[in-house]
């Protein structure tokens, strides 16, 4: 099976086409793939499939004509990745398989529309949902952080220094509240925005991570802005309007092959 590898700030994804959606990869396929050891290695997979290939994607088939069959390193399915998405605009646009610089992508949360200008990657992520608080408990600290939804969860934790803490071990988080799971951020300000690291679900700690981006800003800023959000693996700027949420950053590919096993 044909492979290509690509990051965005250091969040790294195993990209495998399969347009008529005729070779689902098993959780534990799609596991194998992302083990660092024992095979290519990434935070996460996307599959690339036409929309109306895909029973998740059929009903965006209008649209927009590719889906984000996106899944985390472990095998789970996650209902959106923002740098995956630029990544994928990345893969289409080397592939060929898009013509314009603006470019729809079907994903399980919604169409995300992708502008591709000088080497930057812009997604309109639509707006994002904030909840009430909850606590996360890391090395036997109690947190207490922000829900909330860019489609996928987060809980967004001010912290005087991110990087005291031990993101190795899953952080202990309300399972009542976030049942399949969620994202965790720490995060403090800068000077032209916020720093975080994070904590993702099905994964373990990354260099970065665009929804996680996207949440701390919407944390940090309250309402309609612009800031930087540096993240281990380089840096992502978030604008919020009163209507959306526009992520943007580098998408890039590293890497082609097949896969032996
Ligand atoms: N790295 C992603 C988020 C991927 C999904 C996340 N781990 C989840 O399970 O919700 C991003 O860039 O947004």
């Amino acid at each position: 099976m044909r492979f290509v590898k690509g990051h965005g700030t250091g969040n790294d994804f195993v990209i495998v086409a399969d347009v008529d959606n005729d070779r689902p990869l098993s959780v534990a396929a799609i596991a194998r793939l992302c083990d660092r050891r024992r095979g290519v290695g990434g935070d996460g997979l996307l599959r690339v499939v036409r929309a109306a290939k895909h029973p998740d994607g059929v009903g965006q088939a209008a649209a927009a004509e590719w889906f984000m069959d996106y899944y985390n390193a472990d095998g789970s399915i996650a209902e959106m990745c923002g740098n995956g998405v630029r990544v994928f605009v990345r893969y289409l646009v080397a592939e060929g398989l898009v013509e314009t610089n603006r470019v729809p992508v079907a994903t399980r949360a919604g169409v995300r529309d992708v502008l591709v200008e000088n080497d930057q990657f812009s997604v309109d992520m639509g707006a994002a949902r904030t909840f009430g608080t909850s606590t996360v408990a890391i090395g036997g600290e109690i947190l207490s952080g922000r829900h909330i939804s860019m489609g996928n969860p987060h809980l967004v934790c001010r912290v005087t220094d991110p990087t005291e803490y031990d993101l190795t071990v899953q952080p202990e988080f309300d399972t009542e509240l976030f049942p399949t799971g969620v994202n965790v951020e720490l995060t403090s300000p800068t000077d032209t925005g916020v720093r975080m690291r994070v904590h993702e679900r099905g994964v373990g700690e990354t260099q970065s991570c665009g929804t996680g981006a996207c949440a701390v800003a919407v944390d940090a800023l309250g309402g309609p802005g612009t800031c930087t959000v540096d993240v281990p693996g380089g840096r992502l700027t978030v604008t919020i309007t009163e209507e959306t949420v526009i992520l943007t950053g580098p998408a890039v590919l590293v890497a082609e092959g097949h896969t032996l096993v």
